[in-house]
């Protein structure tokens, strides 16, 4: 064309920059540019000669440029050089569009793999860490900071705290230009040298010691609205580009991430908080199932527990009716890894044997008259924690048949269903059923036995505890007299050595329904040892009435007549429910419902 200057002229925020260009810069027609500019339209318009310069403008989807080329000595035609001119800025046009368009698919696939990584992780401080690091390395630029807003003290506060090792910057959350991103909810461009100064807190780079050229900053909200204050999170702010000042494509890229990084991090800040209020549910659920005792037969008993707690093997709980199986197996489960699963537990002799297939394993719908529903059974309820089978020895044939081959192979058949389903369920049995004799008798297979007896625990009768009784007694006490908001009266010495010298053929139940009893009947700040209403006192419950203190209505004393007689009869059985059922004449199951019914605790729930 004859040009002795020329090349690429790109407007960058309100400056003409020169680039690649030949030749000297300095008399760059930067007026005439932008009046060619002003006045060109459509996809393609025309190059203009003026003033021994021929301008053609290129636009594009996010900058605007031209080709620009000083015009001296020129042997062709004006037409010539204008069309030559158009062709060439038609070309540039064309393959800067293309590899702007690719460094923004590579710009978006790297942002999309970055934010995939952000999910993975549930630190809070490594996820801000590995935001900021990858909009350093995306932006190319010296620093990347996340400001999240304290809206309760006004503050944003930096962090990573911006190269500072464990700390943490706060500012007040309408100074500099993060504050100004907060206030309108857009983002913001700042260049040394082009943009006012003032509109910097200098205050930061003093504390930082560090120098800032340039820096963009953009909003980070939980909504695509930016202008939903309510919806704002913080500032994500990228500072000091390496090669050049910032632009609004680094403003675009930066919204990407930071669209991406309120997500995640919103998303984890969910998560942790659902995770502590799970761990305190845990919490609390293990600690109300204490493991009163500290007799040397409990000791030993805490001392297996604790080993086999940290193993997935499968668990006999042996004992009475009432010495704490079920409460063993709560210890159990709340020390394994297994505490944030669920704890179910099955009581297998409350339940007729044709409802229990369908308890343990679920049904499907149809799969028998009264399944409208499909159903989940217990194994299934229990994946990822422990199943509490409680009087294993009083499960019929049938369901010793199905629980040895779910034991087996890890997966349940719903009843009616034949997809298999596979379960990861640590078992803990109980029973208080010589199960040898049983064995002996037929009545329970050896190979169940020998499947749920990998490691056998037993717990002595109360009876054999001794000063344990005195322990539980307080512990009850407590306990009742809280939840009733009653002060904690003493026991009389004659009531202690009461305590000490009953059979406690019921065992521990017997001993906290006693208890109970005690706290909401009587208003003395002394027990005495008639008011335990036990056997071989004076006023017992057993020769004749309990001694009521306070008046109360005719439909609770009736209830307490039913837990009182009720209550007798398995203790006159040892503890046998199917002998006390007998002698109540009632069916085993019955007797379970009409105990829950009356408000009475049944092991299994
Ligand atoms: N060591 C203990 N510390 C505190 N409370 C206990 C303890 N052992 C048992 N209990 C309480 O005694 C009652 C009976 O305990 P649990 O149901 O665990 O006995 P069980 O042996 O499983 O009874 P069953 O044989 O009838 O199923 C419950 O109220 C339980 O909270």
């Amino acid at each position: 064309m004859g040009g002795v200057a020329g090349g690429l002229v790109t407007q960058c925020r309100g400056v003409w920059k020169a680039g690649p260009w030949s030749g000297d810069t300095s008399a760059l027609p930067e007026r005439l540019i932008g009046e060619v500019l002003d006045r060109a339209s459509g996809p393609s318009p025309g190059a203009t000669f003026s003033s021994g310069w021929c301008i053609s403008p290129i636009f594009q989807q996010a900058t605007t440029s031209a080709l620009v080329v000083q015009i001296k000595d020129s042997d062709r035609t004006d037409d010539q050089i204008r069309k030559t001119a158009e062709l060439f800025a038609g070309m540039l046009g064309q393959a800067m569009n293309g590899s702007q368009q690719a460094r923004r698919i590579d710009q978006l696939s790297a942002v999309l793999s970055a934010a995939a990584q952000w999910q993975q992780l549930d630190d809070v401080e490594a996820l801000l860490a590995k935001i900021a690091d990858t909009a350093t390395r995306l932006l190319g630029c010296e620093r990347a900071s996340i400001f999240l807003w304290d809206r309760r003290r006004s503050k944003l506060v930096g962090r990573p705290a911006l190269g500072i090792e464990d700390k943490f910057l706060e500012v007040a959350d309408d100074a500099g230009v993060v504050g100004e991103v907060l206030r309108s909810g857009e983002a913001k461009i700042w260049n040394a040298g082009s943009d006012d100064e003032s509109r910097v807190n200098r205050r930061v780079d003093k504390t930082l010691a560090f120098q800032t050229r340039s820096l963009v900053a953009v909003p980070m909200s939980r909504s695509q609205d930016m202008l939903r204050r309510e919806e704002l999170i913080g500032v994500f702010e990228a500072i000091n580009r390496v090669d050049d000042d910032f632009d609004d494509s680094d403003a675009a890229l930066l919204a990407d991430l930071a669209t991406h990084a309120a997500v995640a991090i919103e998303s984890l800040q969910t998560r942790r908080r659902l995770v502590e209020s799970r761990d305190r549910l845990v919490d609390d659920a293990a600690s109300s199932t204490p493991l009163i005792g500290s007799h040397a037969s409990i000791e030993a008993v805490r001392r297996s527990a604790s080993k086999v707690a940290k193993t997935d093997l499968t668990v006999l709980v042996l004992g009475k009716n009432g010495t704490g199986k079920e409460v063993l197996a709560r210890n159990i489960h709340y020390e394994s890894d297994r505490r944030s699963g669920p704890f179910v537990a099955v009581n297998c002799a409350a339940l007729v044997e044709t409802l229990l297939e369908s308890e343990l394993f679920g049904h499907e719908k149809g799969a028998f008259t009264d399944a409208h529903q499909t159903r989940v059974g217990k194994f299934e309820m229990a994946t990822g924690g422990t199943l509490f089978l409680d009087e294993v020895g009083d499960m019929s044939p049938g369901g010793q048949a199905k629980l040895l081959r779910v034991l087996e192979e890890k997966v349940v058949v719903r009843v009616g269903g034949s997809q298999t389903i596979p379960v990861d369920v640590r078992v803990i049995a109980a029973t208080n059923q010589p199960l040898e004799d049983l064995i002996a008798e037929r009545r329970f297979r050896e190979d169940l036995f020998f499947r749920l007896n990998v490691v056998s625990l037993t717990l002595p009768p109360l009876r054999d505890r001794g000063d344990d009784v005195l322990l539980l007694a307080d512990h009850f006490l407590e306990k009742f007299c809280y939840q009733i908001g009653r002060q904690v009266p003493k026991w009389s010495p004659a009531a202690e050595s009461t305590l000490q010298n009953h059979m406690w053929p019921g065992n521990i139940r017997e001993l906290r329904n006693t208890i109970e009893r005690v706290c909401y009947l009587t208003s003395e700040d002394l027990i005495e040892s008639e008011d335990l209403g036990i056997a071989g006192t004076a006023n017992n419950r057993l020769g004749g009435t309990v001694r009521i203190d306070m008046p109360i209505e005719l439909s609770e004393s009736t209830r307490l007549f039913q837990v009182s007689h009720i209550e007798r009869a398995i203790e006159s059985s040892g503890g046998n429910m199917t002998e006390a059922a007998s002698r109540l004449g009632l069916h085993r199951s019955n007797l379970y419902r009409k105990m829950r019914q009356l408000g009475m605790q049944t092991s299994g729930e």
